[in-house]
């Protein structure tokens, strides 16, 4: 039996003045699937991941999740239904050490949190925001490295601390935006099973951007292809790959 759908995005269009950067776009994702987005440069995928998590107001369409409908809510509301996100550009606090990094992103997780991070909270609270803290950096690898500042680990790592963040906030649905940028070869290879252990372990939705072909192709159960706006295609990653509209935005780009 085919899981139930959980993102359900329907004619989401974002116009720039006169670009329409993201153009009626329809999809469906059902929950526990890794789902690929792929495209050329300025496809729209950034924007499109933007509209699904409140940065950037749809001009029209919506986007349901579950029983909820999203459209309109602000970034932290999108963080609370439980939409969690990484960055093309990484947004870590780079003076910070990895353990304080993810401890923000915990304090974040609701004003109420927010608050009591700047203000102190109790100690039973602090101590399993810490926990967990840890149990999140152990997860990616990194529990051995807690003390560092952000700013200096590898561009792979960076990535990792950032997964972590976004699992602090205990999501439902996890967006990440070019995982695999700035990362060597090795650790490309590593990053298909360990978003696979990640989707496993926390019973996570999973939605990818990512240029690197083999990567999306091994890791992602269906594909979706964006070009200049618009949906092109969908399907499971072999019958995108064979899609002549696909190979034609691709060379074409
Ligand atoms: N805030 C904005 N104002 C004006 N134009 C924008 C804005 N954000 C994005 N665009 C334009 O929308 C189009 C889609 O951009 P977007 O960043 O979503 O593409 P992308 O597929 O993520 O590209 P890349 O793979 O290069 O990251 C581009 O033409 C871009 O210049």
């Amino acid at each position: 039996m085919e899981a139930p759908v959980l993102l359900d995005a329907r004619q989401l269009t974002r116009r720039f003045g006169g670009l329409v950067a993201v153009n009626a776009v329809s999809f469906e994702v059902r929950r526990g699937e890794i789902f690929g987005l792929i495209g050329p440069n300025g496809a729209g995928k950034t924007t499109l991941f933007n509209l699904m998590t409140g940065l950037t107001p749809p001009s029209s369409g919506s986007l349901n999740f579950g029983n909820q409908n999203m459209t309109g809510l602000s970034p932290h509301q999108v963080a609370a239904s439980g939409i969690s996100r990484t960055f093309q550009n990484i947004r870590l606090f780079g003076p910070l050490t990895a353990l304080e990094n993810v401890k923000i992103a915990q304090h974040a997780r609701t004003r109420a949190g927010l608050w009591a991070g700047v203000f102190g909270r109790d100690k039973a609270e602090e101590r399993r925001v810490e926990l967990r803290a840890w149990e999140l950096l152990d997860l990616v690898g990194l529990s051995d490295r807690a003390g560092e500042q952000a700013a200096n680990f590898s561009y792979g790592d960076q990535r990792r601390l950032e997964i972590a963040r976004a699992l602090a906030t205990q999501p439902r649905v996890l967006l990440l935006d070019e995982p695999a940028a700035g990362m060597n070869t090795a650790e490309k290879g590593a990053l298909t099973s360990f978003i696979r252990e990640v989707r496993d372990r926390f019973d996570l939705t999973v939605m990818v951007i990512e240029h690197h072909v083999p990567l999306v192709m091994n890791l992602c159960d269906r594909v979706a292809v964006l070009n200049f706006g618009e949906l092109i295609a969908v399907g499971d990653p072999a019958s995108v790959q064979r899609d002549p509209k696909v190979i034609e935005a691709y060379l074409g780009s």
